[in-house]
Formats: structure tokens, sequence, C-alpha cells
């Protein structure tokens, strides 16, 4: 039983090209002593060669835990399920789910790059920025003689000095690290980078820069998860949004249409935030992950919830065009 807006076909991926990822009921617990977290619960994703998707959600949603997930990069209490597809334009396709350590050492870095949300802590500190980045490079098929130009030019792409190069990462300010992280995931040239809020620390000229950056990466061919809080800088750059609350994926729609017309309450609210609309913040608090209720998580939050909110919202499709909501905001084409 449900009030919901007939079902919308999802646009979902007609017309559009194979998937380079394929995402399919991706789902992460972590165990705790007393409880579990739902960090990412049925997760739906795709992304094309020259597809910039960006995700985002407010802090704690599950972002970081998708990108580590692909990876493999969990810790130990982390359980996951559902599936995870890369699609190489050469050769097998690779579970990432289940393909274990040793397949998952070829594909970190070399097909999928990941830029760190901490890039900080992740910089190993008796190297020189520019050790990291030419071994990098070398392990990945410059000679030594192309490495040291080609770092460099990484440097540069990422408005990087290169004086800078040559600090330890302990004398780099936090948005020098990032940069450096950011020059270093893009080394090995993967056809998929997984940018974790790649811009935390720089001013704005240098957020701009970075997200021309990553754009340009696509318009070339690549396909990259911006993983961002900043909904204007996915607004400059991206192609598809797929909003998350409380573990879930709740709209992912074109960037166009969910910043013209949002089909989700949240999606509404998230809008709304922004200062050059109302300034207003979604009201309240999201749940505890280690407590969801079974319909949706949104309701305790929403204006729009009744008592149907306690069922779980049957969601349009599960690629582009995906809203899970038993109020959408707008009907039709959710394209
Ligand atoms: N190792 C872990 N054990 C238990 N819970 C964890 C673990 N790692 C992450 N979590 C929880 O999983 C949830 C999702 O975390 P995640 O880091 O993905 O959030 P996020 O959306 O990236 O947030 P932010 O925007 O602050 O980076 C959070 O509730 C977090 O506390
Ligand atoms: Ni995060």
């Amino acid at each position: 039983m449900t009030t919901s807006a007939p079902a919308v076909p999802a646009v979902a991926d007609t017309g559009r090209q194979p998937a380079l990822l394929e995402v399919d009921g991706l789902t992460v617990r972590f165990r705790l002593r007393d409880a579990v977290v739902h960090a990412v619960t049925d997760l739906h994703l795709t992304t094309q060669p020259g597809e910039l998707l960006a995700v985002v959600g407010e802090s704690g949603c599950g972002k970081s835990v998708l990108a580590h997930a692909l990876l493999g990069l969990l810790p130990g209490n982390a359980t996951v399920t559902g599936q995870a597809r890369l699609h190489p334009s050469t050769g097998e396709p690779v579970d990432l789910v289940g393909c274990g350590e040793r397949q998952l050492r070829a594909v970190r870095g070399r097909r999928i790059g990941l830029v760190p949300q901490s890039p900080a802590t992740a910089l190993t500190p008796v190297r020189t920025g520019r050790r990291l980045l030419e071994e990098t490079l070398r392990a990945h098929g410059r000679t030594r003689r192309e490495a040291t130009p080609a770092a460099d030019r990484l440097a540069a792409d990422v408005g990087l000095a290169a004086a800078d190069l040559d600090r330890y990462p302990h004398e780099l300010s936090g948005g020098m690290a990032q940069r450096l992280a950011t020059a270093l995931a893009l080394a090995p040239d993967p056809p998929l980078l997984l940018a974790d809020e790649p811009t935390t620390g720089l001013d704005r000229p240098l957020v701009e820069h970075t997200l021309d950056l990553l754009r340009r990466r696509c318009d070339n061919g690549a396909a990259v998860l911006l993983i961002t809080h900043d909904l204007a800088a996915a607004r400059r750059v991206a192609d598809t949004i797929a909003v998350m609350y409380a573990s879930r994926i709740v709209e992912h729609r074109p960037a166009d249409a969910l910043f013209d017309a949002p089909a989700h309450p949240y999606t509404a609210g998230l809008l709304d935030a922004l200062p050059e609309r109302a300034f207003r913040p979604v009201p309240g608090h999201p749940p505890m992950l280690t407590d969801l209720p079974v319909g949706c998580a949104f309701a305790p939050r929403c204006d729009r919830a009744t008592a149907v909110c306690h069922e779980p919202p049957g969601s349009s499709g599960t690629g582009v065009g995906r809203v899970a909501c038993h109020h959408r905001l707008t009907t039709g084409a959710p394209a």
C-alpha cells in the first residue's frame, strides 16, 4: 500500500554507454560491541567513462565508507554485501567486493585512484612530495628520466609550486597536502578516480582550479566520483548527483534537473540551505546509524511526512532517476 506518485521508469541507463563502475545493492555494516552501524545500505550506482558523479550528503551519511568499500579499504569489523563491478576497457570485469586483496592491489591506484579525505595522515612522513610522486610515477611505468618532468607537470596541474614538492609532508599546509594527495592519485592516470572531499582546506580559486581539473579528466574520458559537502562544487562540475541520507541514496539525477527541481524533500532542504537560496538549514539532525527506522529515515525531519512514511519508500528505479520518497516534490519525468 502506498500513496506515492506512480513509479517513473528510470531513465536508467537507456542510451548510455556501458558502465565503467556498476554498484548493485552495496551494503556495509560495522559491528560494534553492542550495536551494528548501518553505514551504507542497498546502494545502486553506475558511472560511465566521461561522467562526473557527485555524491553529496551530510556528515556521517556513508560517503567515505562507500569509497573505501569499493577499494577494499574497510577495517576488520566491516561486512560488505552486494556487488560492485569495475568494467575496464580491456580485460575481464573485476568483482570489487569478492575478488580478494591480491586483485585489489592491482586495482588500487592504477584502475581506481583515491584522493583520501584526510591526506595529511595518508602521506608517508619521511619522503618529500617529489620523491613520493616520482616513486608513484615509476611504479606505474615511467622511467627515472621521465618521472621528474612528469612530477613537475602534475604539481602544476594541481596548483602546487615545484619548490613545494621538495618539502616533507609535515612542512605542508593542509591545502598543500591536499593538492599533493590529488597529484599522487592522478599520477597513474586511473580511468576512475574517487575524490573524497578533494577541495578541503583550499581557498576559492584553488577549489575551482581543482574542480575544473577533475572536470577536464572526465572530458578526456575518465570517470570521477566526487564526494563533497559542497553543493556549489557539485553544481559546477557534476553530470549527475547522488544525494545520500542515513546510508542510502535518496535521489540520483542529472545535476541540472536536480538543482532546478529537486524531487526528494531532503534534496530540497539541502538546496534551501545554500547561501544563495533561502540560507535555511535543514531542521533537526540525521538519525543514529545504529538505530534506523524501518520506513523513511528522513521522515522525522520532513514537513511532508505522513503515516505512510513508516513504510520503506519505494523508489523509481535504481540508477539515474531514482527518487526514494512517498511524497516526492516533482512528478513526471525525473530527468
Ligand atoms: N570503522 C568503523 N566502525 C564503526 N563505524 C564506522 C567506522 N567507520 C565509519 N563508521 C561510521 O559509518 C558512518 C559513515 O561514515 P562516513 O565516514 O562514510 O561518513 P561521511 O558521509 O564520509 O561523513 P563526512 O562528510 O563527515 O566525511 C558514520 O556513522 C561513521 O561513524
Ligand atoms: Ni567522509
